[in-house]
């Protein structure tokens, strides 16, 4: 069940902010990217620096920052804790948060596939729960690898009330949502999260999420 979003700032404790990356080069030519370590295009790069300014309104303060190990995500988080004037603050990288792998769809321009398996088949392989593209991870592989990292290293950081931010991917993040939100496969086949827009949850002590606001909303 998706958390009321409540109109009042989450309190500065054990609030977790999740950002996708900002556009990089690959979604700007509209290609399939997963583990492709694709750089920032200008406009991710503004994007990064808009989450940052947009979490500092917010008068957000972070005590531990992860990312995936793929440029696109660790250098929108070095532009987001710069612009919170965090840039000293370290990046603890994990592979673990790494996109979904797409596979043998690595590298084709989305259209294009659409049109050589029919749209209805790759929306299936983009938003699926378990239901992988070719040689690749579905959304329920990736989260076997996205929720144990987020169990064992993210929630005892919160349980202390730290505030923490994750900036990953479109896919890796969707899995940890599906979890957070308690998504089911249906719902979670319309879920998706634009770039470099933060959603923001206060967890609870248990782990359950206390408040949730998307900023996309
Ligand atoms: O290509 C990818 O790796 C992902 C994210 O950019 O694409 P999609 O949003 O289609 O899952």
């Amino acid at each position: 069940m998706l958390q009321k979003a409540s109109d009042t700032p989450p309190k500065a404790e054990n609030v977790l902010v999740l950002v996708r990356h900002g556009q990089s080069e690959w979604n700007r030519l509209n290609m399939f990217t997963g583990w492709k370590d694709v750089g920032l295009s200008e406009e991710g790069m503004a994007e990064a620096h808009g989450a940052g300014a947009r979490l500092k309104e917010e008068g957000l303060h972070f005590d531990s920052a992860f990312a995936s190990t793929l440029k696109r995500a660790h250098n929108t988080l070095d532009i987001i804790l710069e612009e919170l004037g965090q840039d000293k603050l370290p990046i603890i990288k994990a592979a673990a948060l790494n996109e979904r792998d797409y596979g043998q769809l690595v590298g084709i321009n989305k259209e294009e596939a659409r049109k050589r398996f029919g749209a209805e088949q790759v929306h299936i392989w983009q938003r699926s729960y378990d239901i992988a593209p070719p040689g690749g991870e579905s959304l329920k592989d990736t989260a076997a690898r996205v929720c144990p990292f987020y169990d064992r290293w993210i929630v005892p950081e919160l349980q202390e009330g730290k505030n923490v931010i994750v900036v990953a991917h479109g896919n890796s993040l969707r899995s940890l949502i599906m979890e957070l939100d308690k998504l089911t496969p249906e719902e979670v086949k319309d879920y998706s999260l634009a770039t470099a827009v933060p959603v923001i949850y206060r967890i609870n002590a248990d782990g359950s999420v206390a408040e949730k606001r998307d900023l996309a909303a």
